[in-house]
């Protein structure tokens, strides 16, 4: 008898920048499940449905992907094992025999439109801008709307029978990465070839303390935590009874320590002296 197959879930449909990290981290040897949104992907994971998923985190021109850090805001979300790193090439899409002066829309992930934004207002300024749920949706809807172009990758152009490609490399920044996680259910869910040695974590931080006059600042918790800190974000915490309390997430990166799990436990440990509320989002 088989093996139940690995599964892994990203944001779909095929096509998209998240397939193209999933398959350059789990190959051809997995199954993989499409879902429609990015908040998707992290219940599929933390439902089970999938033993691992992939999801967009960050891009070198337009920053955070919010919907990824609204995510790790809840609890139980799932378990950050890994990252991988894509270029990000984008191309505008359209309907096979569509000229440029047809296009009066343009569709895409907020990420693309973002990344494309001097390239849309040189040559499209009257063009109306639509959200996409990802790259590939916008292409995929394009087939079905003639007077609208996508922004996604050259692969939709083959994915997608009936779409040719008007422009390459319409990012407004020659280099332009996305960096994407890779998560599981839990720490020590299964997962294809795990790394050996961990060199990052992700923690979420905010302050316990609901009186504003005794709540410890950002600055206090960081010093608290006294580690290197790599990355820092920062999103509104909504269960607050009070405006303007977020809760941060900290990238943090290993020095030459040996001990580097037992440094992060002694650092969160730290944290929640001084008034703090941490959890562990990831080792990898
Ligand atoms: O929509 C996609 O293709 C995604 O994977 C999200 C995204 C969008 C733009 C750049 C990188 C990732």
């Amino acid at each position: 008898m088989q093996d139940k197959p690995f599964v892994v879930a990203f944001l779909g449909p095929l096509g998209t920048y998240s397939h193209q990290a999933a398959y350059d981290r789990f190959g051809s040897s997995v199954h993989y499940r499409e879902c429609r949104t990015i908040t998707d992907v992290f219940n599929a994971v933390a439902s089970k449905a999938a033993h691992a998923g992939v999801v967009p985190q960050e891009n070198s021109t337009f920053g955070s992907v919010i919907e990824t850090y609204d995510a790790l805001r809840e609890q139980g979300v799932g378990f950050i094992r890994g990252e991988v790193v894509l270029e990000v090439q984008h191309c505008l899409l359209v309907r096979r025999g569509v000229k440029r002066e047809d296009i009066q829309c343009i569709k895409s992930h907020e990420q693309a439109l973002g990344q494309c934004r001097g390239f849309l207002a040189q040559n499209f300024p009257s063009a109306s801008l639509e959200k996409m749920a990802s790259t590939a949706a916008a292409a995929e809807a394009v087939l079905t709307s003639p007077n609208c172009a996508a922004i996604c990758s050259r692969l939709c152009a083959t994915v997608f029978e009936g779409l040719e490609i008007l422009f390459k490399g319409i990012q407004d920044r020659n280099s332009n990465f996305t960096r994407f996680y890779v998560l599981t259910a839990t720490q020590d869910s299964e997962l294809p070839c795990p790394a050996t040695t961990h060199t990052r974590c992700l923690i979420r931080l905010s302050s316990r303390r609901e009186n504003v006059s005794d709540r410890p600042a950002i600055s206090q918790l960081l010093a608290a935590l006294n580690m290197h800190v790599s990355r820092l974000d920062r999103r509104p915490q909504l269960e607050s009874p009070v405006p303007f309390h977020d809760v941060y997430f900290a990238e943090l990166e290993r020095g030459d320590s040996t001990s580097w799990t037992l440094d992060i436990e002694h650092a969160i440990e730290r944290v929640q002296a001084s008034g703090g509320q941490v959890e562990l989002l990831g080792i990898w």
